[in-house]
């Protein structure tokens, strides 16, 4: 039985909901988490932070002013990092925690819309560690690391977010005091964008266009104090503040900084791949693309959260589908739980699947990152270009569809799921942003597709490149129809290499036409998107087979036959987002997609009894999920009555507005 803090009377229906489960809800999530010792110590930390009064806010945060908010949010944050030394102090804690603390699980618990300091440790630490010198390493990391100092990740700008070959900020190199002179020539150059930059972090690793010796060298890294490290003050020279109000995120503290000719030392540049001397003399690295590795490293950790957003959204409209009756089915019956209606299954159940889908994707680009990186330290790039497009289209499909998702298992909410205290309005606030953040998702796909294209052109050798394999049976039809997630990697496989196919051989006629190669890519790129994005969900499909797979031969008979059934639900579903691509590029004939809608509804039908068992053994606490609908206990009703009294309106019988203007308003009519 999974547990939860919630002491009060549980739902009759979820209680029946959790009686009727076939398989054991405590194994899966000793499975999610890895093993018992580690859901341990992950229910322990979740104690050990959100059993902590001084972390709790009393008055709901969409009650308080931005600014108020802010303020709340730094205080907590303050908190949170203070336990997080803690725990590492006691050997506790490390980059998975960080993940855990900042990223949606218990990071959104803790700060529901957002962290002020999360740029710190997901950009500005990594880039530190990642493109700084041994001796740069020495001066600052430990600085950072224990918060001496605060800083954030200052690349896009008003005008250049995606394009940064194109950023405007200047640094140009002055050998006779050997610094570099910052400055922002034009209000487009001005940085907008970083978290934490408005007014929490002090100091910025800045992406600026290098000049020295009078020639440009493109995009380099720079820390950058910006604030006084005692008053706060900005330094002189720097123009800062925060950019207002957004859809979501509204703790993140998103700045803008501008440079009035402000003077840093020459060593100040971060030096690990390209260098520039004391004399002024360039040093390049062997490959341009190592100064982005900071945004690899943030794709990469984004598919996890990607999931974990989503298993989020998933327990919450899965438990109130549960409790929530509504309408009949047959005359004369009582109104059923609206989970019994197929279309609610439809909205729930593949979203649930798709958590698995993406936490096991995401596993495994975790390895794949480890291992590059690895061989990058080396000197060795000949895997960086696979990490990169893996990173960039896993990163894209599963931000999408997590966003997709949330909006989804809102909408099967009804009203309630549009009160904020359902968290499923922030929580897509939170989900969305992902979807533009850390590149936008087309840029993304496009350099996907830049790298499937490439391969198909040059007719690589793919055997030791694991996202890519199956290019190398090429166009050969796929097998009839059979009843197996084999057959529907196959069929997905073939889709997506036709979809490459015909694209690349539509960028061939356009060039053949006499349009330039970049024009004909621009006139392409519907379907150049479109080929990356079924590319990456054929690899999610495989990566869930395989791992559910080697999975099965640990758990008991009862658990491997739901995670089959996830596993094929998820792989249907999808391969019935493609129907069109699939009668175009397959064999497959309109009769095979009957069967593959008749296999999708026994699917739902299968799952359905355990449901409530699968989100469950997600085992979100309920302050992880913040939401009316979503308790463990399943008191939806009470919940959101309760919450409705915390209204800052409610605290006075009649508003003064009734006196100042209804009032005068109403008799002036008469
Ligand atoms: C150590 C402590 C750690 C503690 C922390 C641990 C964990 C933290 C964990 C979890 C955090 C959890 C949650 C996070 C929660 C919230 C996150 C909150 C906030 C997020 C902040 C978001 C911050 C940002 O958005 S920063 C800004 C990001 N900006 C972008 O991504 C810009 C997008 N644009 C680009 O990337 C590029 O410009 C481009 C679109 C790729 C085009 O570049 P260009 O130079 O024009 O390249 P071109 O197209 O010509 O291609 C040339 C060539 O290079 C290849 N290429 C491109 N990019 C890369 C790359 N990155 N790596 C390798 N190779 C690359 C490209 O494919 C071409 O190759 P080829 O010529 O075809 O061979
Ligand atoms: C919540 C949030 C937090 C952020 N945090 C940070 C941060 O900490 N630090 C930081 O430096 N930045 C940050 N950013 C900025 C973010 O990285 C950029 O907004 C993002 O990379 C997209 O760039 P853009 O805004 O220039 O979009 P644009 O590129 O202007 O996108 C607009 C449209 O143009 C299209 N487009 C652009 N180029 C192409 C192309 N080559 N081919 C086809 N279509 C194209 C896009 O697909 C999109 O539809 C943050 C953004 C958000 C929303």
């Amino acid at each position: 039985m999974t547990s939860s803090t919630n002491k009060g009377k549980v739902n009759p229906d979820l209680i029946n909901e959790r009686n009727k489960c076939t398989f054991n809800t405590l194994e899966l999530t000793h499975l999610l988490d890895g093993d018992e010792v580690k859901t341990k110590e992950r229910k322990s930390r979740e104690s050990f932070f959100l059993d902590d009064a001084d972390l709790k806010t009393e008055v709901p945060i969409e009650y308080l002013s931005h600014k108020e908010k802010y303020e709340e949010a730094v205080r907590k944050a303050c908190i949170v990092f203070r336990k997080v030394q803690q725990l590492q102090n006691e050997g506790k804690a490390g980059v998975d925690n960080y993940r855990e603390i900042l990223g949606g699980q218990l990071g959104s618990a803790l700060l529901k819309d957002g962290h002020p300091l999360t740029l710190h440790y997901v950009m500005f630490i990594p880039t530190l560690m990642g493109q700084a010198t041994i001796q740069q390493q020495a001066e600052w990391i430990q600085k950072a690391w224990s918060c001496n100092i605060i800083g954030t990740y200052a690349q896009t700008e008003l005008g250049h977010g995606t394009f940064i070959r194109g950023l405007e900020t200047i640094a140009t190199y002055d050998p006779k005091t050997e610094e570099f002179v910052l400055d922002s020539p034009t209000l487009t150059s001005y940085k907008w964008w970083p978290g934490g930059l408005g007014q929490s972090a002090n100091y910025a690793i800045v992406l600026a266009q290098l000049y020295t010796l009078g020639k440009c060298h493109g995009i380099h890294p720079f820390i950058v104090q910006l604030r006084d490290e005692e008053t706060h003050e900005p330094l002189s020279g720097i123009i800062i503040g925060e950019i207002g109000c957004k859809l979501g995120m509204n703790t993140t503290n998103n700045g803008y900084l501008g440079f009035n000719k402000v003077r840093i030392p020459r060593t100040n540049m971060l030096m690990k791949n390209n260098q520039v001397l004391p004399d002024g003399t360039y040093v390049k690295s062997p490959s341009s693309k190592l100064t982005y590795g900071t945004m690899i490293f943030v794709r990469v950790v984004l598919v996890q959260d990607a999931a974990t957003y989503l298993k989020k959204a998933a327990t919450i409209a899965t438990r109130y589908s549960a409790v929530r009756h509504q309408s009949q089915i047959k005359p004369n019956e009582p109104e059923p739980q609206i989970i019994d209606f197929v279309t609610q299954q439809h909205k729930l159940f593949p979203y649930i699947a798709t958590c698995f889908a993406f936490q096991y994707s995401a596993t495994w680009l975790w390895e794949l990152y480890n291992n590059v990186t690895g061989e990058l330290e080396s000197g060795h790039l000949d895997n960086l270009p696979e990490l990169h497009a893996a990173s960039c289209v896993l990163k894209a499909v599963s931000s999408a569809d997590a966003a997709l998702g949330v909006e989804t298992l809102r909408l099967a909410c009804g009203g309630h799921g549009y009160m904020t205290s359902s968290n499923l309005p922030t929580t897509y606030g939170l989900v969305t942003a992902m979807c533009t953040y850390e590149g936008e998702n087309t840029v993304l796909l496009l350099q996907t597709a830049r790298f499937l294209i490439k391969i198909w052109q040059n007719k690589t050798n793919v055997t030791n490149l694991p996202t890519v394999r199956y290019l190398q049976n090429s166009l050969n039809r796929n097998s009839p129809f059979e009843k197996t997630v084999s057959w529907i990697i196959s069929a997905l496989q073939q889709t997506a290499t036709g979809k490459i196919d015909l694209a690349n051989r539509h960028i061939n006629e356009r060039v053949k036409k006499g349009e330039a190669y970049e024009d004909a890519w621009n006139n392409t790129s519907i379907e150049l998107v479109a080929a990356a994005e079924i590319h990456g969900r054929t690899f999610i499909v495989e990566t869930f087979f395989s791992t559910v797979q080697k999975l099965r031969k640990q758990t008991s008979v009862e658990l491997g036959t739901v995670l089959s059934q996830i596993l094929e639900l998820y792989a249907v579903y999808t391969i019935l987002r493609s129907t069109g691509d699939l009668l175009r590029f397959t064999r497959t004939s309109s009769q095979d997609i009957e069967l593959l809608q008749g296999w999708l509804e026994e699917l739902l039908a299968a799952i359905r009894p355990n449901a409530v068992g699968l989100v469950d053994s997600f085992d979100m606490r309920d302050e992880v999920l913040a939401s009316t609908l979503g308790a463990y206990d399943g008191n939806v009703y009470q919940r959101l009555f309760e919450e409705a009294q915390k209204s800052p309106l409610n605290s006075e019988p009649v508003n003064k507005s009734f006196h100042l203007y209804l009032k005068p308003f109403m008799k002036s009519n008469l």
